[in-house]
């Protein structure tokens, strides 16, 4: 290993609507917390963690962008750099899921091409209010070749799985670049090991 106290950097970028819970995602996965009255993020706000998969250190630098529309001049500058995506929604409010294709407009004009973006409906625990349902999220995602995971920031369902998963996603997709990047002559030994990656992350 190199000086680096780490294998793998990833930069993950929280979007949505304001209010869907980005921050709160963001403080029960770094933090283990859900936060008590948890006011609107002004502009961006940056947290690190670091995770171990199948023994290699993982570092998360996590983006919790502010969903406010006054504030998208500022979050659009952090879409270019993003390794991942965090597309929010409230399970609860109609109206995130509906901005949901301005939200994939953003997408496709600030963020890199190969970006891993995943759509997360959060507050499965509001089981009452539920206005979108899940199977309707689940075929919008698949027709945009995104991930789909609902959550509870507040219940901390699915949250450690949520960021978990997307690591070893982009983890298969740095090897990956590496192998498509070396012809065999420069591999690496043990590149092949790739392979028994695929898949190491689908713990349902
Ligand atoms: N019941 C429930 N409430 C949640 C959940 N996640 C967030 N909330 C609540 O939703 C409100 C908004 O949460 P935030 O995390 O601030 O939302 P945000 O998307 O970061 O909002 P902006 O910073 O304005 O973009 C807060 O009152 C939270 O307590 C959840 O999983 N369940």
């Amino acid at each position: 290993m190199s000086m680096e106290d780490y294998d793998y950097l990833f930069k993950i970028v929280l979007i949505g609507n304001a209010g869907v819970g980005k921050t709160c995602l963001v403080r029960r996965f770094t933090q283990g917390l859900f936060p008590p009255g948890q006011g609107a993020t002004i502009g961006v706000d940056f947290m690190i963690k670091t995770v171990e998969i199948k023994g290699e250190k993982v570092k998360l630098q996590i983006w919790d962008t502010a969903g406010q529309e006054r504030f998208r001049s500022i979050t659009q500058s952090y879409y270019r750099s993003a390794n991942a995506l965090i597309l929010t929604y409230d399970i609860t409010c109609e109206d995130s899921f509906r901005c949901l294709p301005e939200w994939l407009r953003e997408i496709e004009q600030y963020a890199n091409t190969t970006v891993v973006t995943i759509l997360v409906g959060n507050k499965i625990d509001l089981v009452e209010k539920r206005e979108v349902m899940r199977q309707r999220a689940e075929e919008f995602a698949n027709s945009q070749s995104m991930l789909y995971l609902e959550t509870s920031a507040k219940e901390s369902d699915n949250v450690e799985k949520l960021f978990l998963d997307l690591a070893c996603e982009l983890i298969r997709d740095a090897k990956q670049n590496t192998l498509d990047n070396n012809d065999t002559a420069n591999a690496m030994p043990g590149e092949g090991k790739t392979i028994s990656y695929l898949g190491c992350c689908s713990t349902n």
